[in-house]
């Protein structure tokens, strides 16, 4: 665990970084008006045409036991409560007890839901106050399993579904949806969720989590998150025959039919709500990247699992340089296998592509993708003619290069057999760093790992596969195969680990949940008009330069979890700034105006907001 004063220290230059930067007034006219609407106004008051009982069930508007006399006099709340006002210190009290008595992750899950679904402020308040205990909850590991049995826990409905059926209708649709304003939607078809696979429509609950922690680390408004399902079917057999699946029961439609009906839903969000966020996730490749080729240019979206993932796992490795003592510079001089080439894997792997060229010590895209040798559920993209004593792979090679896209030909090796396995391409390459983005368990093998363990003093180990049992390698493997020497991230979390010589393998969790809650606040309050690859660079620039020196020295890469709100200020700060640095934002700073004030002014707060004019009113 980091200490907070370290951190503190750390966060405070990465602050007055923004703030200097933030003075520059980005060419805006000195007649500037301030920005359209006032990110603060949820702390001043909230007045509701709704009384009673509506007010009760409304999980926006609702105090629970919380309600003044005035609000309860006022809005014919008196009596439908009882008579006790109860501040929120002793309802989180009640909550938090009740949360500790259930003895499953899914008992928590399905706990936790309910308290949204009734009163988000406080869900909310006791989200942040036990971060580090509940993000493991409503977000990976045990989002996977409520995504598995969704079907079986479904209580109520949160976010919209747009399904085959209502093609020719979304237009219409999109205004059953009560709120004007949306600032962030988180949009999936459930193709490929988490390392889980195809889950159809219960895939719902990823975006609902990603967007609970947009709100409680990002600082984005409750009211203004809309977490999508686009189903369009599945190819999931026993969801397709179970009697309780609440999606369509039919295969994924694909094709030109598919791209249509994308296609349909975000002309009609975009035509509802033109400003809105749109973070496409867990789609399977290569939909996931043609979606995100369309879009881009077009509208203000990203991928969660292409660019976020990449941001953070660039934060990572930099992170991982600096812990080695080397210079953040020196990136195109390690050798990286990447076991996966889906949309997270490749994503990754660009963004690394990315850095190299940035930081301008190679001398083409090429030599940055010579760093970097792929594998997919086959082995090595390599060459296929050099597969000689092995005919029947020649074909196969062959036909599986023809499946490969321009994306991923980029890391085919013409100067290594195809197919080879992870265990041969280690021995060959000597990596010094190994990313795993397969979602299958047990990838890295003992001997791959050992291999690498055998050439590099301390081996970058990443298994970053979610959920936890997706995972490529566990810790307490990467640091036993490693003699304690790993230097080791994972998408999901997993404990430290107490090594023989006493020391303490530090874990790291790198997940793009450090990445996407500081993106979309600043593209949000930058109401940036798009989204840009440099945000995903300074994003992970950012995050990799926050541990200190002797966190760095332990193991430790980032903050902990606990500090996501953190963290997303930082990120949030300087994609403000980036936004007005490319002349992608829309939104207007006042003469003066630091942004690093707007931005962290701008991010919600879990408190009650009076209802009614009047004193003592929450
Ligand atoms: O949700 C997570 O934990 C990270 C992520 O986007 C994925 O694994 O698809
Ligand atoms: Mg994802």
């Amino acid at each position: 665990m980091l200490s907070s004063r370290t951190l503190s220290k750390n966060l405070a230059s990465v602050v007055r970084q923004g703030r200097s930067l933030a003075r520059r007034n980005y060419g805006l006219p000195a007649s500037a008006i301030g920005l359209g609407t006032d990110p603060r106004k949820d702390k001043n008051i909230q007045l509701t045409p709704l009384r009673g009982v509506n007010i009760i069930h409304d999980p926006l508007l609702s105090k629970g036991t919380a309600f003044s006399i005035a609000e309860r006099e006022r809005l014919s709340i008196r009596g439908l409560v009882p008579p006790r006002c109860q501040e929120m210190e002793k309802q989180l009290l009640r909550i938090k007890r009740n949360l500790d008595a259930l003895e499953t992750p899914l008992a928590k899950f399905v706990f936790l839901s309910a308290l949204q679904d009734r009163n988000e402020t406080l869900f909310y308040k006791l989200l942040i106050n036990y971060l580090d205990e509940l993000a493991g909850i409503i977000y990976t590991p045990t989002v996977g399993e409520a995504c598995l049995m969704s079907h079986s826990i479904y209580r109520r409905s949160r976010g919209m579904y747009f399904s085959s059926q209502d093609r020719g209708a979304m237009s219409a649709m999109v205004h059953n949806w009560p709120h004007d304003e949306v600032d962030v939607i988180v949009v999936t078809d459930g193709s490929r969720v988490l390392g889980l696979g195809d889950l159809g429509a219960n895939g719902m609950q990823i975006p609902i989590g990603k967007l609970s922690l947009y709100v409680a680390a990002g600082g984005i408004r409750p009211r203004s998150v809309l977490p999508v399902v686009l189903d369009v079917g599945t190819n999931n057999e026993s969801l397709l025959h179970d009697p309780l699946y609440l999606g369509m029961g039919h295969p994924r439609l694909d094709g030109e039919e598919y791209y249509s009906f994308v296609d349909e839903w975000v002309t009609a969000v975009h035509s509802r709500w033109p400003n809105a966020l749109i973070q496409f996730e867990d789609f399977k490749y290569p939909h996931a990247y043609n979606l995100l080729n369309k879009y881009q240019d077009k509208i203000t979206c990203f991928n969660d699992d292409i660019q976020s993932t990449s941001a953070i796992t660039l934060a990572g490795i930099l992170a991982s340089l600096k812990a080695r003592g080397r210079s953040q510079e020196t990136l195109n001089e390690e050798r990286i296998i990447c076991v996966g080439a889906g949309s997270a894997g490749v994503g990754v792997c660009e963004g690394i592509v990315d850095a190299m060229v940035a930081q301008g010590r190679v001398n083409s895209r090429d030599e940055a993708y010579s760093r970097i040798w792929m594998l997919d559920q086959h082995g090595l993209l390599g060459n296929p003619a050099l597969n000689t004593n092995d005919p029947q792979s020649i074909v196969g090679g062959g036909e599986r290069m023809s499946k490969l896209d321009e994306r991923q030909k980029c890391y085919v090796k013409a100067d290594m057999t195809d197919r080879l396995s992870l265990e041969e391409v280690v021995e060959q390459v000597k990596p010094t760093v190994i990313l795993g983005l397969t979602g299958v368990p047990g990838v890295f093998s003992e001997k791959a790992i050992r291999t690498m363990a055998k050439y590099q003093e301390k081996p970058i180990v990443f298994p970053l596969s979610n959920p936890d049992t997706r995972a490529e390698c566990t810790a307490e493997e990467a640091f036993k195969w490693t003699d304690g020497r790993a230097i080791f991230a994972s998408g999901s979390p997993f404990p430290d680990v107490n090594l023989p010589n006493g020391r303490v393998g530090r874990t790291n969790q790198c997940n793009n949940s450090y990445s996407f809650p500081g993106l979309g606040l600043g593209i949000t309050v930058s109401r940036a008009s798009r989204v840009t690859p440099n945000m995903f660079l300074e994003t992970a620039k950012t995050i990799a330069d926050m541990a200190s020196p002797q966190q760095l020295k332990e193991g430790t890469l980032f903050p902990g979890v606990h500090y996501l709100r953190d963290v997303a200020l930082a990120v949030g700060t300087r994609v403000c700034e980036v936004a007005f640095e490319e002349g992608v934002a829309t939104a207007v700073l006042k003469e003066g105006e630091m942004l690093s004030d707007v931005v962290e002014g701008s991010m919600f707060v879990p408190e009650y907001v009076p209802l009614v004019h009047a004193p003592n009113a929450h």
